[in-house]
This record gives C-alpha cells, sequence and structure tokens, in this order.
C-alpha cells in the first residue's frame, strides 16, 4: 500500500483529504454505488409488469413501466410471472454481490486514508526541527496521530454512507418519478435536519473528547508527582468532571441527532401518507404501481435517516480534520534540511577534531542568545567536562554538537570542515547521548540494547555492559532477558543509568555526549559511572556536562560556560 501523499498540501482540511484519498478508489467506489442503486431500481420497476401481470392489469400500467414490460418483451421475455421473477432475483443477487464489494472498497479505501495520514504525520514528526518538536505539548501529537485520524477515518466513511445514501435517494426519486410523478414530489419534503446546531455539537464533542485525552496522558505521566503531593483526590476530582464533561457533550448531541431522526421519521410517513392520498384520489394510479411506491418509501426512509446521520458525523470529525490540517501544516513548515528518516545512514568518523564555530543561539521567546558566537573544539579521542551556572547553555551547546539544534549562525565543523546539511543524518548516526534521565523501553535489557544496534552480537552487549560498569545484569535472575518495567522503573536509577550508558556504547559512537548522567544518583552510583568513563577515556571523544567535580575529574579538560560564552579560564 502506498502511503506516501506526493505533494504535501495541508493549507486546509480538504486538502489534507484531497491529497490523502486515491482518485482511482474514491471512482471505484462511486461507480459500485450507482451499481448497486441502479439494479434497485430496476428491481423495483420491474415489480410492476411483475404485479400487473399477476393481476392481469397491464393496460393500467404508468407510461415508463408500459414501455419497461414492452422492452422485456422484445428482449424475448415472456410476459409470465416465472421469468419476471427469475429476472427479478437475478437483480437482488447482482445487487447483494455490488453491495459486498463496495462495501469492501469503501472500508479499503478508508484504511488507506486512516494509514496515509498516520504514516504522513508521523513523518512529519519525525522530521520536523527538534527546538519545534521539544516545544511541543505531546499529548496534542499523540492525539493527532490516534484520536483525530481515527475520528477522520470515522468521519470520511460517513461521507461515504452519505454518498451511498444519497445515491439511493436518487434513484428513488428518479424511481418514483418513473412510476408516480405526483407522488414522487413529496419526497423532497422529509429532509429538515438541525444541521448548524449539529454541527456545534460536534465541534463541542470533539473538544471534550480531546480534553479527556489530553488530562488521562498528562495524570498518567505525573503519578509520582501526584503521588508525592499527596494530590490524588484532587486529580481524580478533575478527571471525573473531564469525563462528566464529555458524557453532557455526548448526550446533547445525541438528543439533537434523537430529534432529527423523529423528525424525518414523522415527516418521511407524512409523505408516505400524502403520496399514497395524491396517487389514489386524484390520479388513479393503479396498485400495480402503488405497491412498488410504498416499497420505494420504505426504502428510501432509512437512507433519508441516514444522510442526517451521517452529516451530524462528519460534522463531528471535520473538527479534528481541520486540527489534523494545522498541526501538519505546521510540522511541514518546520521540516530539516533533508529528512532524517534515511534508511541507513553511515556514521562518519572525524579523525582530529569536532568543533562549534561561531554559533549563535537563541531559544523561542528569549531575547539574549543562549549561545552567543561561542566556538569550542572537542580533539578526538579526548573527554571534555562542560561546568558552569545552571541556564547557562550547556544542555543547549550539546545539543548543537550534536546537531540536534541547528544554530542561527555558525557552523559544525569536522576536522575543519563545516558538516553540509545533507550528512546531518550521518552525523546524528555518529553521536550517542545519555540523559539525565534515561529512557529504557519496556522490554528486557536485552532489546534496549539491541534498540541502539539491532545486529549487536552477545559479545559485544557483554563487552558493552563491561564498559558502562553494568556486569550486575549478569547476576540478576533472568540476566540480559530480565524485564525493566515502564521507563525502567525497576531498575534502580544507577543501573538504569548505566544499561543507559552501554546502549549508547554499543553505537561505537564518533561523539559520545552525556548530560548530567549523575545529577540523580548517590556518591556510589555517581562513583561507577565515573570509574567506567575514566576507562574510556582516550578510546572515544567525550562532552560530559557535569556540575559535580566528581565526573569532572576524569575529563581532560574543564571547559566553563557562562551566558552563552566559554569564560576565560
Ligand atoms: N525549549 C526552550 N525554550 C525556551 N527556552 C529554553 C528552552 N530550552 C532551554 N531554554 C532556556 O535556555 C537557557 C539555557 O538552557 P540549557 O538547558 O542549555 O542550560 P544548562 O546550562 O544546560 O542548564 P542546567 O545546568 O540547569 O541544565 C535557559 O535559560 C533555559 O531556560
Amino acid at each position: 500500500m502506498d502511503t506516501t501523499i506526493p505533494a504535501p498540501e495541508f493549507s486546509s482540511g480538504a486538502a489534507v483529504l484531497r491529497a490523502a484519498v486515491p482518485r482511482r478508489r474514491l471512482a471505484g467506489v462511486i461507480a459500485l454505488m450507482v451499481l448497486t442503486t441502479l439494479t434497485e431500481g430496476i428491481g423495483l420497476v420491474l415489480l410492476v409488469p411483475l404485479l400487473a401481470v399477476l393481476t392481469g392489469n397491464a393496460g393500467a400500467l404508468p407510461g415508463p413501466a408500459r414501455a419497461l414490460l414492452g422492452l422485456a418483451q422484445r428482449a424475448g421475455l415472456p410476459p409470465a410471472p416465472g421469468a419476471l421473477l427469475c429476472v427479478f432475483v437475478g437483480l437482488v443477487a447482482f445487487r447483494a454481490i455490488a453491495n459486498y464489494a463496495r462495501k469492501i472498497a469503501a472500508e479499503r479505501l478508508g484504511y488507506v486514508l486512516v494509514d496515509t495520514l498516520r504514516t504522513r504525520a508521523f513523518h512529519l514528526l519525525l522530521g520536523a526541527r527538534w527546538q519545534v518538536l521539544s516545544a511541543m505539548r505531546q499529548s496534542d501529537n499523540a492525539a493527532l496521530l490516534i484520536t483525530n485520524v481515527d475520528r477522520i477515518g470515522f468521519a470520511f466513511d460517513q461521507i461515504l454512507r452519505a454518498g451511498a445514501a444519497a445515491v439511493t435517494l436518487a434513484g428513488a426519486g428518479i424511481t418514483a418519478m418513473l412510476l408516480a410523478p405526483a407522488g414522487a414530489g413529496l419526497t423532497l419534503l422529509a429532509y429538515k435536519g438541525l444541521r448548524r446546531r449539529a454541527g456545534h455539537l460536534g465541534e463541542v464533542l470533539g473538544r471534550a473528547y480531546d480534553d479527556v485525552h489530553a488530562r488521562t496522558q498528562e495524570s498518567l505521566g505525573a503519578l509520582r508527582l501526584i503521588k508525592s503531593l499527596g494530590a490524588e483526590s484532587r486529580v481524580e476530582r478533575d478527571y471525573a468532571e473531564t469525563f462528566a464533561e464529555l458524557r453532557r457533550a455526548q448526550l446533547a448531541y445525541s438528543r439533537s441527532h434523537g430529534r432529527g431522526q423523529g423528525v424525518l421519521q414523522v415527516a418521511g410517513a407524512a409523505a408516505l401518507a400524502g403520496s399514497a392520498w395524491l396517487a389514489i384520489e386524484r390520479f388513479h394510479t393503479s396498485p400495480a404501481a402503488l405497491l412498488p411506491l410504498v416499497a420505494l418509501f420504505v426504502r428510501a426512509l432509512p437512507a433519508l435517516s441516514s444522510l442526517q446521520e451521517c452529516w451530524q458525523e462528519w460534522l463531528h470529525g471535520r473538527s479534528a480534520l481541520d486540527e489534523t490540517a494545522t498541526l501538519m501544516a505546521t510540522l511541514a513548515a518546520v521540516q530539516e534540511p533533508r529528512a532524517v528518516s534515511d534508511p541507513d545512514p553511515v556514521p562518519l568518523a572525524p579523525a582530529s577534531t569536532i568543533a562549534v564555530e561561531r554559533v549563535t543561539f537563541h531559544h523561542p521567546g528569549r531575547p539574549e542568545p543562549v549561545l552567543d558566537a561561542l566556538t569550542l573544539e572537542l580533539p578526538v579521542a579526548t573527554t571534555t567536562a562542560l561546568t558552569g551556572p545552571s541556564g547557562a547553555g550547556k544542555s543547549t551547546l550539546a545539543d548543537v554538537f550534536g546537531a540536534l539544534l541547528l544554530p542561527e549562525s555558525g557552523t559544525l565543523m569536522l576536522d575543519g570542515a563545516a558538516l553540509p546539511p545533507q550528512d546531518l543524518p550521518r552525523w546524528r548516526a555518529s553521536v550517542a547521548y545519555v540523559q539525565q534521565e534515561p529512557l529504557l523501553f519496556h522490554t528486557s535489557i536485552r532489546e534496549n540494547l539491541l534498540w541502539a544496534r539491532p545486529d549487536a552480537s552477545e559479545a559485544e552487549l557483554h563487552a558493552a555492559l563491561a564498559d558502562a560498569a553494568a556486569q550486575f545484569v549478569h547476576a540478576l535472575p533472568q540476566g540480559l532477558d530480565t524485564l525493566v518495567g515502564d521507563r525502567g522503573a525497576w531498575l534502580s536509577g544507577g543501573e538504569r543509568q548505566r544499561i543507559a550508558l552501554a546502549r549508547a556504547l554499543l553505537r561505537r559512537p564518533a561523539l559520545l555526549i552525556l548530560d548530567e548522567p549523575t545529577s540523580a544518583l548517590d556518591a556510589e552510583n555517581e562513583a561507577l559511572i565515573a570509574a567506567a568513563l575514566q576507562g574510556l577515556r582516550g578510546k572515544l571523544t567525550i562532552l560530559l556536562i557535569a556540575h559535580r567535580g566528581a565526573l569532572a575529574e576524569v575529563a581532560d579538560r574543564v571547559v566553563v560556560l557562562s551566558r552563552g560564552i566559554v569564560a576565560p579560564a
């Protein structure tokens, strides 16, 4: 399945839909819709001569039906009930097959749309600049990828259903015209949707869903904080209130929907009664033509109410489409010079120096530069400790070295040459990070390590663990196959950090960046990490952000950062 949108166009919800729906598939679904309706219409019209033949009253048929009977006779069909019944059953069977094909084709089309949107949005997320990504609320992105895209898929399904209902109605209208022109006019009276209100309620409902989603995500992410602050009951109250809001919106929506359906049913019944009265009293229509007309109304009524229902659901889904279009447009505008998703970028291996030269960077909304024409060179295979007061710009500088942040001016240099933009993915593949709070996945230690290098051998895993002072793994009952829990919660902070270091080492990085790796650890664990870094000295290029002395002692040199510049020694 091709899930790429060739020309990204996210200016509006409709544009997103246009870009993500394959036209040929859509044309196929529409053709099948028309075909099913056509067969149904022909089947009903065919009932007229059938009834006329059965009642021996062919002369009383309305013009078009009489012409059809003549056509059937010319085609060699005897005006016998048996032959007509066979054709009727054949048509129903054909319709059933066409209907089945339409249903499957429509479902497939919906899947293609949803998968295309989801893949495209994820692609845009991965390709967006880190600066923008890090400032985003991740629950919005989760909503974009999960709830919103599903809502769009559902809304699109409603459009298709509405299309099918509209084609059925049009078919019923035309057939009714053929059978009894006066009665058919009344069909149009039935639909009086409560459209504006439905649209508004749909948006309210959409917002309520988003709130529930965001609150759930935030609460789950803050469980530790909630418990430590004893804020359980407050959070529970807020959570219940969010759901109450959602239920209110759902009930209002259902009420509006139910009222619309009721209006339709009553109006439909009135239309049916009115047209029957007109046909019998005014136009003296024969019972043979009247019966299929009744069948048509019976068929048209559910189509009418389905049209109303689909419209309301579509209004609900449209807000999701608009939100997705806005977010995708935002992401599309901040894509990196080249997609990061190069399948297998070949790492770079500078031989003498990794440097930033006259680099300047502002964080959004901050008038002062966090890095101010800063120059710093890291000789290969040395350890540089970066210290300085909080907020001095150490993490920002590390992100510039790792090419996660692209400076406004200044250059990242490898062996004295500026890194060309197309080599960004290659440089990123050459850098490994160990963060303050390491992120481990809820799987085994082995899987966590292999995530960095899927082809690593057992011996390489053991070597990385040894280099990271993480031999404790071998003492665990399940060894490398021990599960680490959500974000590594089943390990101690020090153990988590040493696994993260082993994972980083497995990548054999050209530059290893450690951002305060021991800030959350006790002295014993800090000493273990310091010993591991001491063992790596001279083998790797290491940039080590460290507040505390114990770690800085393992460095070949210490650079002090202050207000975005390197402080004079
Ligand atoms: N995404 C962001 N948006 C706006 N300002 C930011 C952002 N990230 C960092 N800053 C600001 O930039 C400045 C430098 O931040 P940075 O994290 O680089 O400092 P640091 O020296 O690593 O601090 P610490 O030692 O406390 O971790 C700080 O004032 C911080 O508030």
